[in-house]
Order: structure tokens, then C-alpha cells, then sequence
């Protein structure tokens, strides 16, 4: 499907709910110094052929404006004729979505998820185990497992991006970036949303138990 064919109403919907999702993140600190980058897929989905809204590079993810997002396709490439710059990190999100299939990537850069990727995440996975909130990515046999993929921090991104083929758990809806931030996606806006928020659940959750690590449980 070429981009020209996507409805207008389609586009104005994912730009509209890219600008709730940056709001409600601001306000949870979520875009520090600029980091973090939101994309919102529209369209119909072909391994080689897609397209999406993600945000512009480099902004004050804490503001609104009318120029936060454009329009790019499969390779990252924009649609329209625009003066803005996608998101550095477009590429990762383009390969998550040749991939998946996906609706929309969310990545945001925590102290929590940066600490855990550095501290539980050198062999190339961090582990969660029993933790209730992996119930929100439909995983719901008891005391589960998930494995949470680490790729290195590499600053050339196309780089990174390489490395999601090898490295993406199908059952586990994110990739952590060594000391750098977290990518989760869903099938749309709300199922990437509950991702990423159950991510960082998690992060936090295993962040407070290593500092508990010397306190006998009772
Ligand atoms: C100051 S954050 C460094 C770049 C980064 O990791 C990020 O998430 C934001 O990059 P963008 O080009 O999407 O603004
Ligand atoms: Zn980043």
C-alpha cells in the first residue's frame, strides 16, 4: 500500500495518539534531555513495504509543537516533503516493525531500565521471574520466566538495528540497549503503552531487590 493511499483520518488518528502518549510520558520524566522516541504504525503491513509516524529528532519531548513527528516508510525514509529529521533511532524501530508486524514502538531512556541492562544484563539477557506484571505481555503460566534481550550500546545505530534479528524474543515485547533505554512495542498505542509500563515495573522490581539482596525474607 503506498502512503498516499493511508486516509488522512488514519494518519490524524496516529499523530494524535503519538501526542497523548508523549504527553503522558513527559510527565512521568520519561524523556530526559531529549531522549526517547515514539512511533505509531499506519497503514496496511507488508515485510517490505510500511510506514509509520515517529517523532522528530532531537526535540524537547516536554513540549508540544507543530512539528514533532513526520511520516516515514520501511527504510526510514520520509514520505513527505519536510525540513524535520526522524528520530536517530528510526532504524531500530523500522526492524521492530519488519519483524513484528507490530503497531507501535515506545522507547524511553529510565535510571531503572539503564542500571538493570549494565548490572543483570552482560551475558545478553536480563531474567524476571514471578513477577506478576509479566501477566501483561499474555504470559500468564504460574511463576514465569521471561528473558529480556540486551544489545550493546553500539553509537552507530544501523548497528543496533542488525543486531534485533538475532536477539528478539517473540513471547517478550521489548529489547533493552546496554546502559541506554529501552524499545517496546505492541500491537497498537494502548498494547505498547502496557508494555513498556510492565517493563518498567519490572526494572524497578529488580532494582529494589538487589539493594534487599542481604535482607533475609520473614
Ligand atoms: C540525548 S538522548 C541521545 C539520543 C537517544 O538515545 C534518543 O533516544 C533520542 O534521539 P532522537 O533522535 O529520537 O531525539
Ligand atoms: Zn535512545
Amino acid at each position: 500500500m503506498s502512503f498516499e493511499n493511508i486516509t488522512l483520518e488514519e494518519k490524524q488518528q496516529a499523530l494524535d495518539d503519538l501526542r497523548q502518549v508523549k504527553t503522558l510520558f513527559a510527565e512521568r520524566n520519561w524523556f530526559p534531555g531529549t531522549s526517547g522516541n515514539l512511533s505509531i504504525r499506519v497503514g496496511e503491513f507488508q515485510e517490505d513495504e510500511f510506514h509509520f509516524a515517529v517523532t522528530a529528532s532531537g526535540k524537547d519531548k516536554s513540549v508540544s509543537t507543530p512539528q514533532d513527528f513526520l511520516f516515514v516508510d520501511q527504510n526510514g525514509q520520509a514520505c513527505e516533503a519536510t525540513t524535520l529529521k526522524p528520530s536517530a533511532e528510526t532504524l531500530i524501530h523500522c526492524e521492530i516493525y519488519r519483524l513484528t508486524g507490530c503497531g507501535a514502538v515506545f522507547h524511553v531512556h529510565t535510571v531503572y531500565n539503564n542500571l538493570i541492562s549494565e548490572w543483570l544484563g552482560q551475558s545478553g539477557v536480563v531474567k524476571a521471574q514471578g513477577i506478576e506484571l509479566i501477566k501483561a505481555f499474555n504470559i500468564w503460566e504460574e511463576n514465569a520466566e521471561i528473558s529480556i534481550p540486551v544489545i550493546p550500546n553500539y553509537a552507530h545505530i544501523p548497528s543496533i538495528a542488525a543486531e534485533v534479528p538475532g536477539v528478539l524474543n517473540p513471547a517478550v515485547p521489548g529489547i533493552l540497549l546496554q546502559n541506554h533505554g529501552i524499545c517496546a512495542w505492541g500491537k497498537n498505542a494502548f498494547e505498547a503503552k502496557r508494555h513498556l509500563e510492565a517493563f518498567e515495573f519490572i526494572f524497578e522490581y529488580l532494582y529494589r531487590g538487589l539493594l534487599l539482596n542481604n535482607v533475609p525474607k520473614r
